[in-house]
């Protein structure tokens, strides 16, 4: 028998210009407290949190079960090979643009990972979270914790057939495919400690597959070379102290997703344009968080001031919202045993 604690972090995805590629890991976590007996029983999941009326229990329904499940398939287990008491606390907003699916995933291979002793390691953990979660940008971060860019190798042939296979595929339909290995590399950029994360969440939901519906195919050399250059300026300048606020700010900027989502989220073109800091002090720049509706502001001070004039905003366009102002989550994705 053992009784251990599993934590992920939220995350925010894209900062911006990095789509696909950047995230931050945010001290607000989902748990789940886990009891194993001594031998085989039945898996016993219970949830509080976020969406409670619609996250089923049912272990074969649940994400963070079937993502368990899958790992266990791939490594030659058709059930939990112990009896399971699993409770999910999930402060995490569902479809809300911090990186709650990412944060399911995680679990679920944390859970596979410790209840049938894989011993694998973050790294190879991420394998299985990435055929879940194809985009590694808020899976990284929460993963490995802080401000993480993050990319995935090019496959061969026969690894790209094995990456064909669909969530749905795997989860609902069982498939048994197998994730190649090291699929990603990973790196983590230095954090300004005054600075924290302003999220400002709405209280409609966004699935990120109606968000990615909205982009082109394709993008024109300019935008590409906006971004481009942000980015890297982005990634060096979020890390200085005293932070350059106009030099972040600027680099915040972004041509890839945000002006095709800006009318799913009335209020995202005026919150960017409004939060300048020659406007209000201690603001470093905004920016979708993820695929949306949340809406991040970066700051080193006036961070109330900074979120009731989101919320405001959002309010002007009809849209009720709550906030939080956070920190990143250094430590990332964690296990903690307590016997
Ligand atoms: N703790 C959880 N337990 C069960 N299912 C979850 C959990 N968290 C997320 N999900 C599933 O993930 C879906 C939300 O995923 P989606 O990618 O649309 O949004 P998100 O991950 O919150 O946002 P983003 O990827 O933009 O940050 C939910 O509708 C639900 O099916
Ligand atoms: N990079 C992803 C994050 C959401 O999962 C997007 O913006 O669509």
């Amino acid at each position: 028998m053992a009784k251990f604690q599993i934590s992920v972090p939220a995350s925010s995805a894209n900062i911006g210009p990095g789509f696909d590629v950047l995230g931050l890991s945010l001290d607000y976590s989902m748990t789940v407290d886990v009891e194993t007996s001594s031998g085989p029983g039945d898996f016993v999941l219970t949830y509080e949190g976020d969406s409670a009326d619609s996250v089923s229990t049912k272990p074969s329904e649940n994400m963070v079960t079937q993502v368990a499940l899958y790992v266990l398939r791939c490594n030659g287990m058709e059930d939990f090979p112990v009896g399971v008491r699993a409770h999910v606390k999930n402060p995490i907003p569902l479809g809300r643009g911090m990186g709650s699916s990412a944060s399911a995933a995680i679990a679920g291979v944390m859970l596979a990972n410790e209840v049938a002793k894989l011993g694998l390691s973050k790294d190879e953990m991420m394998d299985y979270v990435l055929m879940l979660e194809r985009h590694p940008d808020n899976v990284m971060a929460a993963m490995m914790g802080g401000l993480v860019a993050s990319f995935l190798r090019e496959l061969s042939e026969e690894e790209r057939k094995a990456f064909e296979p669909s969530d749905d595929d795997l989860l609902k339909h069982r498939a048994l495919t197998i994730p190649p290995k090291k699929l990603a590399s990973y790196f983590r950029f230095p954090w300004n400690p005054d600075m924290k994360a302003i999220v400002v969440i709405p209280e409609f939901h966004l699935a990120t597959s109606k968000a990615r519906s909205v982009l082109p195919q394709t993008y024109s050399r300019a935008d590409a070379i906006f971004n481009l250059q942000r980015l890297v300026m982005l990634t060096a300048a979020i890390g200085q102290s005293p932070v350059q606020a106009d030099v972040v700010c600027e680099a915040m900027q972004d041509k890839l997703h945000q002006p095709y989502r800006a009318s799913l989220v009335p209020g995202l073109t005026e919150i960017i344009n409004t939060l300048k800091p020659e406007n209000l002090p201690g603001v470093c720049g905004s920016c979708l968080s993820g695929a949306g509706p949340t809406v991040l502001a970066l700051a080193t001070a006036n961070f109330e001031k900074i979120a009731e004039t989101m919320v405001g905003i959002f309010k002007k366009n009809g849209i009720n919202c709550r906030y939080l102002v956070l920190s990143p989550a250094f430590g990332g994705a964690s296990v903690t045993y307590s016997s």
